[in-house]
């Protein structure tokens, strides 16, 4: 159930469904029965309930919702933004049966704002352009009022594809959607619109999902679980890989111990940071059972990983940018491992991105990037101008790159080169602090040096980051995270058991 499906992808599921032998009218009702369904398990009888209808199917669903719960005995009033003479279709048979006992009013915002619960069934997948007149209206009387909301699909106004607010939008306190949720309801600020998402069977077989080969998904365990074993009775570390961390200069080595601190915790069987000569009396004095070495420059780098035990390497947090960066990296990329590049190895190459992109292309062991949106527009500035959803920004970066693309912030996405793609949703707020994203890298540098598959380390990373920020709470700090991990691999392992 971790697809997420656009709303094109959402209407090929339909015709292909209608096409195998179940009317466009039997999903309406299965789609319209849900949404009473959720209102009904929410309000008692007696609660007064509005139904805002638009032009399309999501009003033809609401026409349905709203002809059932009056069915139940629920006093319903149902208010059509549009002219009821120029529906059609299902929709226009969903209200001629509504008509048949109750009539279609228009808007009335007093009722709308009396409420006890509003169901917003005024645009749903076929949203097609920014709300304005009678519809942004129903959308601010919506939102004024003191009622529970429950929107039909989507959060009017929210487009489904980007979670983008077309205009204006409807802020939901529980939203209803069909067979599979929608990258609108995840992706920012989408997310903060559609309150609780509830996924309602309407018939619509899984099997369509390969024919429209979806692609996108959230990010959750059940994406990546069966790629992450945990330590077993019969291991010992050196099958769980040693992850190495290129540490910046004298001032700045906090970032890579940190990383590496992460990786260790995450469980990587051995952790070395690679420290710069005048900086390993810092890096030595504040690490235990992360070890450290003295590696100087890119050469003293190269020698260090002719060691191909060493088989993962996380460069870039504190690092500096310049040439010096560039050549470590390219020393990284040259060889038998798996390499996160984050923070200065990726704005290193601002210059000269394409050449970045020639080192890693072809290689049979995993790249992954973790930029925020600053560093990304560095490494990919057209399609960060583009005004692409954040999806396909992350997916056409994988692409053209070949590395899996973590592109940060509230609502991460994850990128594979294939066209996989990952919406994170469980990232707290307060993990907006310094130096969680250096935790975050050497995360992914632990799963890699363990064995795992880029695409899928990424995910569990940008998962278990966000879960150890929930655990250790508001008031966290860069350094709570790794030990805030145990909790969350402790669940994980008992949920693998
Ligand atoms: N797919 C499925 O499997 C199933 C789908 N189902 C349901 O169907 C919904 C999709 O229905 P849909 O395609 O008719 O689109 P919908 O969201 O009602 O909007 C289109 C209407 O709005 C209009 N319009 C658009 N933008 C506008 C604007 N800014 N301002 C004003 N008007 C605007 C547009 O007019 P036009 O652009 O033609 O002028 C058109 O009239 C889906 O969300 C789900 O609830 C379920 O029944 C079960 C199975
Ligand atoms: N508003 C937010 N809510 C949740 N997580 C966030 C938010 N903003 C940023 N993050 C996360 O915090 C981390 C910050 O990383 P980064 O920008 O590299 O910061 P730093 O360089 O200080 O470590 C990323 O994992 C990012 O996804
Ligand atoms: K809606």
């Amino acid at each position: 159930m971790l697809e997420l499906l656009t709303p094109s992808e959402m209407g090929e599921a339909d015709r292909l469904t209608i096409a195998a032998g179940t009317p466009g009218a039997v999903l309406m009702d299965r789609a319209g029965l849900a949404v009473a369904d959720a209102v009904a398990t929410r309000h008692p009888l007696g609660h007064r309930i509005v139904v805002v209808c638009g032009p399309g199917n999501n009003g033809g669903d609401g026409f349905v919702a709203a002809r059932v719960l009056a069915g139940r005995g629920y006093p319903v009033r149902l208010m059509l933004v549009g002219e009821a003479d120029r529906l059609k279709g299902d929709a226009a048979d969903a209200a001629a049966r509504w008509r048949q006992r109750l009539p279609i009013e228009p808007l009335d915002k007093a009722a709308v704002a009396a409420a006890d619960v509003v169901v917003d069934a005024l645009f749903g997948a076929g949203l097609a352009r920014p709300l304005d007149g009678e519809a942004a209206e129903a959308v601010a009387a919506i939102n004024a009022g003191r009622g529970e909301v429950v929107a039909v699909d989507l959060p009017s106004g929210i487009n489904g594809e980007t979670g983008a607010v077309m205009g204006v939008a409807v802020k939901a306190d529980v939203t209803v959607t069909f067979f599979r949720r929608k990258p609108g309801h995840f992706l920012l600020p989408g997310r903060e619109y559609a309150g609780r998402v509830r996924v309602a069977d309407i018939g619509i077989q899984p099997d369509v999902l390969t024919t429209i080969g979806a692609r996108c998904f959230l990010n959750a365990p059940g994406l990546w679980r069966e790629h992450w074993h945990p330590p077993a009775v019969s291991g010992h570390k050196y099958v769980r890989g040693h992850a190495v961390v290129v540490s910046g200069p004298v001032a700045t080595t906090g970032a890579a111990r940190l990383a590496a601190g992460a990786a260790l915790r995450i469980g990587a069987g051995l952790v070395t940071v690679a420290s710069p000569p005048d900086a390993l009396i810092v890096n030595a004095s504040h690490l235990t059972a992360v070890m450290v070495r003295s590696v100087d420059g890119a050469e003293g780098l190269a020698g260090l990983l002719a060691d191909h035990r060493l088989n993962a390497v996380v460069i870039g947090p504190g690092l500096g940018t310049g040439p010096e960066t560039v050549a470590r990296v390219a020393t990284v990329l040259d060889g038998p491992r798996a390499v996160v590049l984050d923070a200065d190895a990726l704005t290193s190459h601002r210059d000269d991105p394409a050449g970045l992109f020639a080192r890693i292309a072809g290689r049979s062991h995993p790249v992954v990037m973790t930029p925020h949106d600053g560093e990304f527009a560095r490494l990919f500035p057209d399609i960060a101008a583009a005004g692409l959803p954040k999806t396909d920004r992350a997916r056409q970066a994988a692409a053209r790159s070949g590395a899996v693309v973590v592109l940060k912030g509230a609502d991460t996405v994850i990128a594979a080169p294939d066209g996989r793609t990952a919406i994170n949703d469980n990232a707290p707020p307060w993990l907006a602090t310094a130096g969680s994203g250096d935790v975050l890298s050497g995360i992914i540098g632990g799963l890699v040096a363990e064995g795992m598959p880029g695409f899928e380390a990424a995910a569990m990373g940008v998962w278990a980051h966000g879960a150890a920020g929930e655990r250790a709470g508001i008031g966290l700090i860069a350094e709570d995270l790794a030990p805030a991990l145990r909790d969350v691999l402790r669940a994980l392992a008992a949920d693998a058991s």
